[in-house]
Order: C-alpha cells, then structure tokens, then sequence
C-alpha cells in the first residue's frame, strides 16, 4: 500500500536517544491466558524499574483496545492485527529509548515471533505467564470465564479459542500459590539474572 515512500534517516536517533536516557530499551513481553497476571505482573514490574529511575511504559490489552485498536474483536483475524498494531507502536517507544511492558494475551507464535523480528537482537524478551487455564478460571477477575462457559462470550481464549504456548520464551514465570508480590519478584530476579533489566 505504501509505495512512493521513502524512509528518512534522522541525526537525533535510537541510540542517541537511549544514551541520553542511559538505558538499554526492549521490549518485555508478557504472554499467557486472561487472568494469568501479565497486568499485575508487568504494573509492579513497571513501579520497581520506575523506581530505578527507568524510563518505562505499559502497553496493557485492556487499554489499548479502547483506542488503538478499538475497531477488533476476537476472531483469529483480529487479534493478529491487533498485535501486528502493538508490535509496531512497541517499536515506536524503543526507538524513543523507552522500555516497554506489554501485556497482552498474545495467543500466537507467529504475531510474538513477528514482534521480535522488528526489533535488534536482544530487545525482545518474551515472558510466558503460565498460569494453568483452572487457576486463571477459578481467579476469573472479570468473571469472564464464567460468561464463556454459559456461551455469552464466544471465541474465548483456552475455552473455545486457542492459545499456543511459547517454545522458547526468554523468561518462563511458572505457577506458585503465593501473593503477586512474590511473583513480581521472582520474575524482576529472573530478568536480572539474565541482565535483561
Ligand atoms: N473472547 C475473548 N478472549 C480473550 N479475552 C477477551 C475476550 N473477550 C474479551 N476479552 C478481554 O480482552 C482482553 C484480551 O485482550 P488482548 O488484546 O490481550 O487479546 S489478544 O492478544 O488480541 O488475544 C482480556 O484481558 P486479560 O484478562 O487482561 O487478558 C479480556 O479481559
Ligand atoms: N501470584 C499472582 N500473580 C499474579 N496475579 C495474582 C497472583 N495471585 C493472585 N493474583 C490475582 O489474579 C488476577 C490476575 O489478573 P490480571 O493481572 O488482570 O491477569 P491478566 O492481565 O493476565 O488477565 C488479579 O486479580 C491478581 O490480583
């Protein structure tokens, strides 16, 4: 659709941007059913680098999909768009040096893969939240799950529409009964650990 377009080079760029706000900008991206705890998880995540003095923003489904991305549902179709317009506006934010949360169910490899593919090695760190499908429904915080069992939701993701688990995510935050301060800081360790915060 874009053709006649040419790319503009410009002087002030990624890196002089990161360097002047003295971090490595990425991309974490939380991935996992409704109610695993990628909002939860990637709110404290964001308070603890926020309180490092990082630069930060959270990209939340929820959220975007009162604007951005207004006009989708949830037919397969839609939620690729749906991360294909995420995945270019997380872009956006590395390019302005920021590092990005995003939580969003993410429900295909292929669009996380996509993601990844528009940014330089190591800027993508793909976090798989995974919290089994009874305890996301059990926790159900939107009572979600229980309107998807009595059908008035349809194509709801792990009831009747899919969720392919990521193969080789660079931080795999298993389930533990605990409060979701412990988590949060389970995976902050995690990422340290991995020198990827
Ligand atoms: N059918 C269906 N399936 C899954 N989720 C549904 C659905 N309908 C509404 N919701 C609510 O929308 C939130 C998921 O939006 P996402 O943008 O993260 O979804 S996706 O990545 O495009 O699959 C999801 O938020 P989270 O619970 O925070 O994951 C739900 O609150
Ligand atoms: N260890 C935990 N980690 C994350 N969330 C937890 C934990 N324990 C309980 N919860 C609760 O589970 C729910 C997770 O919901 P949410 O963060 O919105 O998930 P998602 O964004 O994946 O749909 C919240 O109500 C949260 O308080």
């Amino acid at each position: 659709m874009s053709s006649n377009v040419v790319w503009h080079k410009h002087e002030v760029n990624k890196v002089t941007r990161a360097d002047s706000l003295n971090q490595q900008p990425r991309v974490i991206w939380l991935t996992g059913l409704s109610g695993s705890g990628k909002s939860t998880m990637a709110n404290l995540l964001e308070k603890k680098l926020h309180a490092q003095g990082k630069h930060t923003y959270l990209l939340d489904g929820d959220n975007i999909r009162h604007g951005l991305c207004g006009d989708l549902g949830f037919s397969d179709k839609d939620r690729v768009e749906n991360i294909r317009r995420i995945s270019e506006v997380a872009k956006l934010f590395v390019d302005a040096g920021v590092i990005v949360l995003t939580a969003f169910i993410s429900p295909f490899q292929a669009d996380r893969t996509f993601c990844r593919s528009l940014l330089s090695e190591g800027e993508f760190v793909e976090v798989f939240v995974d919290t089994p499908l009874e305890v996301c429904e059990q926790r159900d915080p939107k009572g979600l799950y229980k309107k998807a069992r009595n059908g008035e939701i349809k194509h709801f993701t792990g009831i009747d529409s899919a969720y392919e688990a990521p193969s080789s995510p660079e931080i795999h935050l298993t389930y533990r009964e605990e409060k979701a301060e412990e988590t949060a800081e389970r995976l902050f360790n995690l990422l340290l650990e991995k020198g990827l915060v």
